[in-house]
């Protein structure tokens, strides 16, 4: 299987974790980087190619070289970078839509920067690939040994999400990840557990009433259809070893309900995964990072949790396509 990198904030760590995850996948996995090598940490071998490579390249990461203009100076962003930043995605997408490569996985990007230097019109890589693959609904999964995590809205402000998370928008987000775990991490009959919006869920009406008005019902229609979903639950309590043995996936209703519990319980080697699109894309599940950048410090433990990720669920879909 073939993954295509795309750089990200070039001030960030993005290249740092990628130049260190070839060095460490370098044998196992064939890697491409998209993006300006002058922004790869000193002292990384390149080899520049013209496409994607298809097989392991252990003695020099293969790149695809793109000039950025200006270099990248550690922890500030420049907004001269932007279009290079995006354009590096968009070349990632078309390389997996045309087959020239199996997956793509995305280094962070730094989403201020990208709204002042290339007016970016989406909040993050999700929005940004579902309106590059036409799709109207993608999902964001975290994931990692231990747990499985789904925010149904993804990057809007805390307020808005009571009036955001509809019934349609919940089943919809449940459809799509039941049919991912059983194609893209092979559970045959994926058990669902769905977080309420309220304290408590709700306590039955007394602390909110999303529970009753919007969640159970449609929760109980897609029990009507066969999935195995439980909830709304108390997030509180959903989390903790025994209650994460009894789902394979939680739903929640907002980024942070989902991320929090994620990023605590294993920082260093969790995924970022879209799920509903037509091609596999992964990204660590940290940032910039821009008070470490240029250091040498960064983890790159997520970064190759992520194209490992990518590269199992490239060949489980050759194994399985829809
Ligand atoms: N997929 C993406 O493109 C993502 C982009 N971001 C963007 O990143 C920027 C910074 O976000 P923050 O919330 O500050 O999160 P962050 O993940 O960049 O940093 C949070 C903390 O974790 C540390 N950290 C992050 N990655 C690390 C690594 N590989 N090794 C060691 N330490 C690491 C940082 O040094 C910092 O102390 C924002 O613009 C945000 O939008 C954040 C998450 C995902
Ligand atoms: N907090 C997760 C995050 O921001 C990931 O965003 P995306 O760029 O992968 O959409």
């Amino acid at each position: 299987m073939s993954v295509v990198i795309s750089c990200g904030e070039p001030a960030g760590v993005g290249p740092e974790v990628a130049a260190k995850a070839w060095a460490a996948l370098a044998a196992e996995i064939a890697l491409t980087w998209i993006g300006d090598p002058r922004h790869l940490p000193a002292g990384t071998p390149v080899r520049e190619v013209s496409a994607p490579v298809s097989a392991p390249s252990p003695d020099a990461l293969p790149v695809l070289a793109r000039d950025f203009g200006p270099p990248a100076v550690p922890g500030t962003p420049n907004p001269a970078h932007a279009p290079g930043v995006v354009a590096a995605i968009e070349e990632g997408v078309a390389l997996v839509r045309s087959g020239a490569a199996s997956a793509l996985c995305t280094a962070p990007i730094h989403k201020a920067a990208l709204i002042d230097g290339a007016a970016f019109a989406y909040p993050g890589h999700t929005e940004f690939l579902a309106a590059l693959a036409g799709v109207e609904r993608v999902v964001m999964m975290l994931a990692c040994d231990a747990l499985k995590v789904v925010p149904a809205t993804i990057h809007i402000p805390l307020a808005e999400v009571p009036e955001a998370l509809t019934a349609d928008l919940l089943s919809e987000t449940i459809r799509i990840t039941a049919a991912s775990l059983t194609r893209d991490f092979g559970v045959a009959r994926p058990r669902i557990a769905v977080a309420g919006l309220n304290p408590h869920a709700g306590e039955a009406g007394k602390i909110g009433g999303e529970e009753l008005a919007v969640m159970i019902p449609a929760l109980e229609a897609l029990r009507g259809e066969g999935l195995d979903v439980t909830g709304p639950l108390p997030a509180d309590t959903m989390f903790h070893a025994a209650a994460r043995s009894r789902y394979d996936a939680a739903v929640c209703a907002y980024h942070d309900q989902a991320l929090i519990p994620i990023k605590t319980i294993d920082f260093a080697g969790g995924v970022n995964v879209t799920l509903g699109l037509p091609f596999v894309r992964t990204s660590p599940d940290h940032g910039t990072a821009f008070d470490i950048a240029g250091r040498g410090v960064a983890d790159p433990t997520s970064m190759i949790a992520a194209l490992r990720m990518a590269a199992a669920m490239a060949a489980a879909r050759a194994r399985r396509p829809r």
